[in-house]
């Protein structure tokens, strides 16, 4: 079976299981797990922030985010096909009580007009905007890299309103080597970031969510009251402290991966690529085919693909650690098999 419904599906590597079996452990709740520390500590000189907070998932490092820069009734901007809106189960209403303001984006990139105009003015009738969020890459838009200037244009129309920003950046570090840009480039326009250890990075689960001191201070907190103050998290920080320092510069390879997919998918009748490839994501529309995305996913199970339903029309291929060169060729003839 070859696996590309994500890229959560990697399993952790020898070397990430010996790191787990070696780790140095202790309370982390006292702050003494030097395995946890020292992958924090890592994870903010990556990211070039002053620290970095250890997080169950993707999930959790952006509601604690919305949890620590909002409140209540707080009104947060976001784009209409985010993880945030689309895939946290409303988690952003449920916990942090806050209201989403959606903006359509063009390839996941928001207009930076779009948002200064959607900032709320004082007034008693409307809610405080209390949060910005950017997701880079952008999933639902096809692992788009949001560019630089975009990121840019918002923050600094978000620092001159006051209001803080979160980046979604799950798949940042795709969006780095995509744009062939160190992710500080990225991370300087942000006032947190989450970034996912668990995805193309490889590791078995975990996040990181960074920002200034005061912030992730609060977010300790957030974490805690979530139930997230973990006791000898050191047997997963560690393989997540291999996944950040040893597994980045391969993300090159998941690209010519999918860019490999998408051309030999363009030359199949019925099947039709609908995103540009900056990254790991290949998004095909099948209604040619006149199955459904799920009839289709089915079929490709059946010829040995696992594949996602993505929207009304569309299915998504992710390319990750675990599929190698010669399994895109075999998939390739399986999703060619699946659409006859
Ligand atoms: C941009 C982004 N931000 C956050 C998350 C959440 O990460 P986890 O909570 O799964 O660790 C995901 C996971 N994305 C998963 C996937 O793509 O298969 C599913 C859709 O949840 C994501 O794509």
């Amino acid at each position: 079976m070859i696996d590309l419904r994500s890229d959560t599906v990697t399993k952790p590597t020898e070397e990430m299981r010996m790191a787990a079996y070696k780790a140095e452990v202790g309370d982390d709740v006292y702050g003494e797990d030097p395995s946890v520390n020292e992958l924090e500590a890592t994870a903010a000189e990556i990211l070039g922030k002053e620290e970095a907070l250890f997080v169950t998932s993707g999930t959790q490092g952006n509601q604690i985010a919305v949890l620590t820069h909002c409140r209540p009734g707080n009104e947060i901007i976001l784009e209409s096909e985010s993880h945030i809106f689309y895939y946290e189960s409303g988690a952003v209403s449920a916990l942090a009580g806050v209201q989403t303001r959606t903006l359509p984006g063009n390839r996941g990139a928001m207009s930076a007009e779009d948002v200064l105009h959607s900032i709320r003015p004082e007034d008693q009738h409307y809610p405080e905007t209390g949060l910005i969020c950017i997701e880079n890459t952008h999933n639902r838009a096809g692992g788009a890299v949001i560019p630089l200037e975009n990121m840019k244009q918002i923050y600094e129309i978000a620092k001159s309103h006051h209001v803080p920003v979160h980046t979604d950046g799950a798949r940042l570090f795709n969006a780095a080597e995509g744009s062939g840009l160190p992710i500080t480039h990225f991370t300087q326009y942000t006032d947190t970031v989450q970034i996912c250890l668990s995805k193309g990075l490889g590791a078995p689960a975990g996040s990181i969510l960074a920002g200034n001191s005061e912030t992730i201070s609060a977010a300790r907190k957030w974490r805690k009251r979530l139930g997230g103050g973990l006791r000898q998290a050191g047997i997963i920080a560690a393989p997540g402290l291999v996944a950040l320092t040893r597994m980045r510069n391969r993300l090159a390879e998941d690209h010519i991966h999918a860019k490999q997919l998408a051309e030999g998918i363009r030359e199949m009748k019925g099947l039709r690529v609908v995103n540009e490839i900056d990254t790991n994501i290949v998004v095909v529309d099948v209604s040619e085919t006149s199955l459904t995305p799920a009839e289709f996913v089915d079929k490709l199970k059946t010829e040995g693909v696992l594949a996602v339903g993505f929207g009304r029309n569309a299915v998504r291929f992710t390319t990750h650690y675990d599929v190698a060169s010669n399994d895109i060729e075999r998939a390739l003839r399986k999703i060619q098999a699946a659409v006859k």
